[in-house]
């Protein structure tokens, strides 16, 4: 049964540290203004944004064993494990607080890496936790200013940082973050 609200915030907000949870409530604030600006729904997707790091502070192993034996993405195990929380967390969303609504669990899943054709609460959420009010990173400044123009020019800009400081300190970069950044940017070019 699903949780209302009150209760989703008590009981997420009880799994990690004070910091994260300032950091989700920007999310879920950023999450709601950008739905207002782009159409989507801003119910659903501070929904999302209060569950997006749900499993964040969860233990590595515990997250594996979900992964493994619930048949989720065993190719994300291939990849670091700052990746998991995002698939854990969705399913975790659906399992453990009701949430049934697939773009709610897809905003969950893909939070983090992005992925080809991205629903409109997926950008939302993914965008939010890139441009919250507490993010402090070089390019953030830019990156909300793009927000301003698109979700998709704020979301290239995200992606175009992520992957390049994980070029330059010679880390491996999950494929579908390269895959969404490219979606993207066709998508852009479209426009034009
Ligand atoms: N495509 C990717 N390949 C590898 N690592 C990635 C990729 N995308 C994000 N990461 C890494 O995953 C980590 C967690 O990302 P995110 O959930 O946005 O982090 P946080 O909210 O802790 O800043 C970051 O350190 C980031 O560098």
């Amino acid at each position: 049964m699903a949780l209302s609200r009150e209760a989703l915030i008590e009981a997420v907000s009880a799994q990690m540290p004070d910091k994260r949870w300032k950091h989700t409530l920007g999310v879920m604030e950023t999450s709601v203004k950008l739905a207002e600006r782009y159409g989507g729904d801003p119910a659903r997707a501070e929904t999302a944004a209060i569950l997006h790091d749900v499993a964040k502070y969860w233990p590595v192993e515990r997250m594996k064993e979900i992964i493994v034996e619930n048949g989720l993405s065993t190719e994300l195990l291939n990849y670091d494990k700052q990746l998991w929380h995002a698939e854990v967390g969705a399913f975790v969303a659906g399992n453990e607080y009701g949430i049934t609504d697939p773009e709610v669990l897809d905003a969950i899943r893909y939070h983090t890496s992005g992925r080809e054709n991205m629903g409109l609460l997926e950008k939302i959420v993914c965008l939010a936790d890139y441009i919250e009010p507490g993010r402090d990173f070089p390019g953030v400044d830019n990156i909300r200013k793009l927000s301003k123009a698109s979700l998709e020019e704020g979301l290239v800009a995200g992606f175009d940082s992520t992957i390049s400081l994980l070029l330059q300190k010679r880390q491996i970069v999950f494929p579908l973050t390269v895959l969404a950044r490219n979606d993207l940017v066709r998508i852009m070019e479209d426009k034009i």
